[in-house]
């Protein structure tokens, strides 16, 4: 947006609370952990001085009571303030740090009310042009050997609602806002002595004052946004909806939603019509292998920007009209690999030694000590259909457990280890005692697997598929077990899978020597916490700074990190001349570019412009008007 000259003339005035608010922490608390460091009861102090914290700032007891009771329990020097203003400088509130222009271009408006003491905020919020004259809030009383012994009881705040009386006093001129955390931030509203009060979350959620607030601002990036001041961020990243689906794991929410985000979670897969209307509003959509994100749903997505799969597959994205919609899609291709790698080799092992049906006997009450149909794997030829992240890794893994490995892959791979390869899948299903699926899910590849290449198998063989469901003609693969032709298989992926936990019939069931998994190659703690951070990470890399490295259906860019500047993305439709048109406006608008950087594939181009840090709004509808913009952003 466009940035207000310096000491801007304000018809507002903006009041800061200071604990919690403009930084992450009570100061007194932390006050408390340093002086209490060793004694033996600290832990049950700082617990009364933090109960004793939140009845004063709920307004449940009086505040003079609230500050008496905790400065008892602390037990404080004036020598502990140093660590502990140390401390604060570290715990300043991450919005309010990524926001100090705002405390330089306002600075005359902008004052401090607390009930916390001056000898602690006044060195803190000196550093963003708050001096002291307008940091109002309380002073110690030490004794004479510098121990902090009470406080100035004439002073206005050391009182119950004594910041109403204060900001009375200072009889400000314009609007008043108060930006904080507690209830006696909004008394100051309610006596009618402020315009405005914002109920400041970042740090705390206090369900009183978030209750009564105007606005609850998430961060100062909303409050300055909702006000329209200058900020870091364009667009607050609170108001960027993320919707999870499918039982991402916990920690993929963390990572978004420490960073700002809104994130909500759905445990399963949502069918077409109603992701249709979920997704009108959300600008990332997050997804395992089973929901559909179609043409329809990207057409009902006013605002989605990026599509996670939080796993390998994608083509359950309709990859190529979401790239034409300037939708990123990005997933994880690497993260579930070896749970993949490792659920074959025991497999392997399983259906060659018949463990299945011998534990199924036992649980059915019978003993049947044999060595019939049980084999090592050692000196046994495993064929690996598709030779790509899964296939070569398991290569390794078989070979080290004495497997000869034969692999083919429709694409020129390099054999690992000792591994053969095959020049056609006749000839690798003609030697190989086990096959194993690990083709990727290419529509094309339906039905791979089906009558035909099945009795292209051994006698006796084995066929694994942890690949998609549809590779395998399933009605076949029953025939060819039923026969006797295939002496096992081991299935986790089907042509229908249930979109959430429940019943589900396969004609598999039942069938000796046959492993029946759902869908579960990749579902491991290990790999799902993997995932759950490398997604997330693709996606704030390209909601924060623009970045498309690894993305799946669009040109892809690495972006340095800039400072100072305003960062544009412009994706439009790859046709002659748009990024001389962008260039010719970006000149009338006499903007300085800093760095410039461009992708473009057949159908998209994706162009990345740094600017000088001023910049006018006209700039931005002229661009966004160019012809063939498909999507254009602002990041800061
Ligand atoms: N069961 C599960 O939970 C999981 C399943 N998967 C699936 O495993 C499969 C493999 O994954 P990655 O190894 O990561 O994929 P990848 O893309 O690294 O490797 C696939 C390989 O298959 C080859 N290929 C494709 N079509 C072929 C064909 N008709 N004949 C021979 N080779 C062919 C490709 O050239 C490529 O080298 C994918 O379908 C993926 O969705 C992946 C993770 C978990
Ligand atoms: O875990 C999932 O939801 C799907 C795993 C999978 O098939 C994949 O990563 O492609």
């Amino acid at each position: 947006m466009a940035k207000q000259s310096n000491q801007t003339i304000s018809t507002r005035k903006f009041i800061f609370d200071f604990d919690s608010t403009l930084t992450q922490v009570e100061a007194l608390d932390v006050l408390a952990e340093l002086t209490l460091e060793n004694r033996e009861d600290r832990e049950e102090i700082i617990r009364k001085i933090q109960e004793i914290t939140n009845l004063g700032i709920d307004g449940d007891i009086s505040f003079t009571e609230s500050l008496e009771r905790r400065i008892r329990l602390l037990n404080a020097h004036e020598k502990d303030l140093i660590p502990l203003i140390d401390a604060l400088r570290n715990k300043i509130s991450k919005s309010i740090t990524a926001n100090r222009a705002f405390f330089e271009d306002y600075a005359d408006d902008i004052y401090v009310i607390s009930c916390g003491f001056k000898e602690f905020i006044d060195p803190i919020v000196s550093e963003y042009n708050i001096p002291s004259e307008r940091v109002f809030a309380n002073t110690f009383e030490v004794d004479a050997e510098g121990k902090i012994i009470g406080f100035d009881k004439e002073n206005v705040l050391a009182t119950h609602n004594g910041k109403i009386a204060c900001l009375r006093q200072l009889d400000l001129d314009g609007e008043v806002q108060v930006i904080g955390d507690g209830y006696s931030d909004y008394v100051m509203r309610e006596a009618g002595i402020a315009d405005k009060f914002f109920a400041y979350t970042e740090n705390v959620h206090r369900e009183k004052a978030a209750r009564n607030a105007d606005h609850i601002a998430p961060n100062l990036d909303e409050f300055l946004f909702v006000n329209d001041l200058p900020r870091n961020l364009s667009y607050p990243k609170n108001r960027i909806k993320i919707l999870l689906l499918e039982n991402v794991h916990p920690a993929a929410f963390d990572n978004l939603s420490e960073d700002g985000f809104s994130v909500e979670l759905v445990s399963h897969s949502l069918p077409e019509e109603e992701l249709i209307e979920r997704i009108k509003g959300v600008h990332v959509l997050g997804i395992r292998s089973k929901t559909q994100v179609t043409q329809r749903v990207l057409d009902a997505a006013d605002k989605l920007l990026v599509v996670g799969a939080f796993c390998i597959g994608t083509t359950q994205i309709a990859l190529e009209y979401a790239k034409e919609k300037g939708v990123v899609v990005f997933n994880a291709p690497y993260s579930n690999t070896r749970s993949v790698v490792e659920l074959a080799i025991g497999e392997i092992i399983m259906l060659m030694r018949s463990i299945f049906p011998r534990s199924t006997e036992i649980h059915g009450g019978k003993w049947n000590k044999t060595a019939a149909n049980s084999r090592e794997i050692r000196g046994k030829n495993l064929g690996i259909v598709g030779y790509g992240n899964i296939g070569k890794q398991l290569s390794v893994l078989a070979e080290a457990m004495g497997m000869r490995v034969y692999y083919y892959d429709v694409d020129e791979q390099l054999a690992l280890g000792n591994a053969t390869k095959c020049n056609t899948l006749e000839d690798l299903l003609s030697v190989s005692d086990v096959v194993t699926l690990h083709i990727d899910d290419n529509p094309a590849n339906k039905n791979y697997i089906g009558e035909r290449e099945l009795a292209r198998m051994r006698e006796g063989a084995y066929l694994i598929n942890l690949s998609r469901g549809f590779v395998v003609d399933i009605p076949a693969l029953g025939n060819a077990l039923k026969s006797g032709k295939l002496a096992g298989a081991a299935i986790d992926v089907y042509p229908e899978e249930p979109r959430s936990n429940g019943e589900y019939q396969t004609e598999l069931a039942g069938l000796e020597n046959v492993i029946l998994t759902p869908h579960i190659g990749g579902s491991t703690e290990e790999a799902q916490r993997d995932i759950a951070d490398f997604v997330p990470n693709k996606i704030m890399e390209y909601i924060n700074a623009g970045s498309t490295v690894d993305a799946v259906n669009f040109p892809n860019i690495r972006l340095p990190k800039q400072q100072n500047a305003h960062r544009f993305l412009h994706i439009h439709r790859n046709v002659p001349g748009i990024m001389a048109h962008i260039n010719k406006v970006l000149a009338e608008f006499d903007m300085n570019i800093t760095g410039q950087y461009l992708s473009t594939d057949p159908q998209v181009g994706y162009v990345i412009t740094d600017l000088d840090k001023d910049y006018n709004k006209e700039v931005v509808r002229a661009l966004r008007k160019i012809e063939h913009t498909i999507k254009f952003r602002v990041l800061y």
